[in-house]
């Protein structure tokens, strides 16, 4: 049996070759009425599938965000079921961003609906909430190591609100929250590296969010110190939050390594007719731009 790939090795391979953007799928009501299509299931499918073909061969990855389906319901999660597969056919990686946490055992049922191979919303990679803990997600660890999937966990979130909880302090050595989500991740990378046989890339499987609108020193992330294997970062906040993709590395600092610049707005409002451009001209900003 051939050895499975690791979401890291796929997410550096997919770096590799087409840069670092992350093109977010969110189809607002306002988008669509913009793009001249209704606000209804039939209208996020066309939108969706349009962007994916504008992203095909230019991004990395795609981020559908599960909210803009979910408000049409079944008929909403049938749409993504068939972006998810779109996604896999254009060969972009699908980061299902659906924030999930809840205590372990449910934790293990939401791993198995966008992680297990065959399940009808099988992504590649999927956010999640460690607020209940570390030791609530072991269930889709596991996914990362047994069927290539990659895991990005909310640390430092691109919304301001979020700052007290944050970067709240908390344990023994009095680190922030941040800071506490960013160790869990890279040592939980390091630890399979160093036991598992198809662990050994340069790239970890499980990564973390870090808005881009932040300092991250405020949040006590440190940018400086390059670890192994490098940490996956998913970084939104860029374009229509105001990040600028020139702060970029000045940000992240050695975490630029393996960081994907999410962007959905300042995409997506190119309308239909723009969007292939736009992405175009915003993935080639970000090899030129995100550059380590
Ligand atoms: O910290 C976070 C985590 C997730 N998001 C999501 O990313 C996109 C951002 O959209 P833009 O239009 O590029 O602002 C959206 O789906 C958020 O839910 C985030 O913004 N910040």
């Amino acid at each position: 049996m051939s050895a499975v790939e690791t979401f890291g090795s796929r997410l550096g391979a997919a770096i590799l070759q087409r840069g670092r953007l992350c093109v977010g799928i969110d189809p607002h009501s306002y988008l669509l009425e913009q793009w001249g299509l209704a606000d209804t299931a039939a209208g996020a499918r066309e939108f969706s599938l349009r962007v994916l073909d504008a992203a095909a061969g230019h991004a990395a990855a795609v981020k559908p965000q599960i909210a803009f389906y979910e408000r049409f319901g079944a008929a909403g999660y049938t749409v993504l079921e068939e972006v998810l597969v779109a996604a896999k056919q254009r060969e972009l990686l699908s980061i299902a961003d659906v924030k999930r946490g809840d205590v372990g055992t449910s934790v293990q049922a939401y791993g198995d609906a966008w992680l297990r191979p065959g399940s009808p919303l099988e992504s590649d990679a999927m956010t999640i909430s460690v607020f209940q803990g570390f030791g609530s997600i072991v269930h889709p660890l596991q996914y990362t190591i047994d069927s290539g999937k990659g895991l990005f966990l909310l640390a430092a979130t691109s919304n301001p609100e979020a700052r007290d909880i944050q970067r709240a302090r908390v344990g023994p050595e009095g680190v922030t929250v941040a800071a506490h989500i960013v160790n869990e991740a890279q040592g939980w990378n390091e630890r399979n590296r160093a036991v598992h046989p198809t662990e050994q890339g340069d790239i970890g499987s499980v990564g973390v969010v870090l808005g881009a609108t932040l300092d991250l020193e405020e949040y006590g992330v440190s940018i400086a110190a390059q670890r192994k294997p490098a940490l996956p970062v998913l970084a939104p906040g860029f374009g229509h939050q105001g990040a600028a993709l020139s702060d970029a590395v000045r940000l992240f600092g050695s975490l630029t390594r393996a960081t994907l610049v999410s962007e959905s707005r300042s995409v997506l409002s190119a309308g239909p007719g723009a969007v292939a451009s736009a992405v175009r001209e915003r993935a080639e900003l970000v090899k030129r731009e995100v550059a380590l």
